[in-house]
This record gives structure tokens, C-alpha cells and sequence, in this order.
């Protein structure tokens, strides 16, 4: 299954600078790794603001759930998710 997962990140402002460069290593080590197992298919950064757009192919909602969770950023995020379908326009004979 698709999805298309909007987050934002918010940090506070008075969190050390140590800590969050420490977060965002563990993060970006999480997020490659399950980029290498093909689930986080697409990452995105949305031009000007400390967010991204991803598509994740899971399971279920129960795997998004899971991952989306554990993310080490997961405590400073605002989190959308919006489940995809093909599109009957698509020139793709796939999902790809
Ligand atoms: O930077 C972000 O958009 C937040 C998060 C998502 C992947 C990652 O490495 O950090």
C-alpha cells in the first residue's frame, strides 16, 4: 500500500544543538535504511521550510503506523498521511 506522508519538523527553540544534531544523525540513518528496504520510497524536501513529502509503501496501516512512530523525530512532528491509488490517467503500467 501507498502512502503519501507530509512531516514537519518543530524543534524547540531552546533545545541544545548537540541533541539535535544527534537526533537528526539517528533520523537520517533510520531513514536510509528503510529507504534500502524499498519502503520509504520517495523523500522530498519541501523548498523552504523544515519539512518533507514521502511516499512509503507498507503493508498495512499498522506497518506505517509502526515506522512513522518510531521515527526519532517523531516527538517534534506534525504528521499528514494521505493513502494513494493509480490513477486511471497514468501512462505507468505500474506503480514505479
Ligand atoms: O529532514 C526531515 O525532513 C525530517 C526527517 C525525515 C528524514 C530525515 O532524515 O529527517
Amino acid at each position: 500500500m501507498l502512502f503519501q506522508v507530509e512531516m514537519t519538523v518543530k524543534l524547540p527553540p531552546d533545545m541544545p544543538a548537540e541533541r539535535a544534531a544527534e537526533i537528526k544523525a539517528t533520523e537520517k540513518a533510520y531513514a536510509q535504511d528503510l529507504q534500502h528496504a524499498g519502503k520509504w520510497r520517495h523523500l522530498w524536501r519541501v523548498a523552504g521550510s523544515y519539512a518533507n513529502v514521502s511516499i512509503f509503501d507498507v503493508e498495512d496501516n499498522a506497518e506505517l503506523q509502526e515506522i512513522v512512530s518510531n521515527l526519532p523525530l517523531f516527538p517534534w512532528m506534525e504528521i499528514r498521511v494521505k493513502p494513494l491509488c493509480r490513477h486511471p490517467s497514468s501512462i505507468r503500467d505500474d506503480d514505479s
